[in-house]
């Protein structure tokens, strides 16, 4: 296993060690580190006959959890979480996110949201100052396809950057989210010196954005995998 394998590993599951109980009523988050978060998470609930339902984030989500044996719920039946466990593209000093990276953004902020507390699980590239600085990817939007070029313009001349429609990779065209939508990487000049909720606030307000990637004020913890073997928490 790679450094950097190894470091989302030991994040996901010092975080699943440090925050699931019996009974519990998990968000389950997406990408590559949350693979390893539900792999702890079913050696847990067999080890220790736990009693969890897991509500996924994705369609991966979906499939990890029904892929390990878990309890498979929704929003619908579950709409109220004890934990949401995720990764980030990049985490701040202040716990403030960039998710989306893996395009899962919308319904990962939805079971984010419905959870009482949220947990992320990130390797040491994610651990940041302010954002922009390790993630140059830009922040990730969810739009609606027919207004992605207005979305891009206003994106652009409110806030400068640029704004790039996220293209798929093994299919030609756009990449298509689990609910249908485009993704716009808006590529920011430098973080605000204020903080991120004026921002957040206006890119919600603006006519086909569905939802953005910044995650601010939600997560209570974030673990960080080292190169070294050790676990960062913030
Ligand atoms: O927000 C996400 C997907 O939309 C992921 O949590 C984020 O991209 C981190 O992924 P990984 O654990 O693979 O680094």
């Amino acid at each position: 296993m790679s450094g950097v394998e190894a470091a989302k590993r030991l994040a996901a599951r010092t975080a699943v060690d440090a925050f699931v109980k019996n009974g519990f009523k998990l968000g389950i988050g997406s990408g590559s580190t949350v693979v390893y978060a539900v792999e702890r998470i079913a050696e847990r609930a067999r080890a220790e006959n736990l009693q969890l339902t897991c509500v996924p984030s994705s369609f991966q989500a979906r499939q990890l959890i029904i892929e390990h044996g878990l309890l498979l719920s929704d929003l619908e039946r579950t709409p109220e979480l004890d934990l949401a466990i995720d990764g980030a593209d990049e985490v701040d000093e202040k716990l403030t996110l960039i998710k989306g990276g893996g395009g899962c953004l919308l319904q990962e902020k939805i079971v984010v949201n419905a959870a009482k507390e949220f947990v992320v699980v990130a390797d040491y590239r994610k651990n940041s100052g302010a954002l922009g600085q390790q993630w140059k990817k830009g922040v990730p939007i969810e739009v609606l396809p027919l207004a992605y070029r207005p979305v891009q313009k206003e994106i652009e001349t409110r806030f400068g950057g640029t704004a790039k429609l996220r293209m798929a990779k093994a299919k030609a065209g756009p990449l298509v989210t689990d609910n249908g939508m485009f993704i716009i990487d808006w590529e920011f000049e430098e973080s605000p010196t204020d903080g991120w909720t004026k921002i957040g606030m206006e890119l919600n307000n603006i006519p086909g954005v569905v939802e953005h990637g910044l995650f601010i004020g939600c997560a209570k913890k974030a673990y960080f995998g080292n190169e070294d073997g050790t676990v960062s928490e913030r």
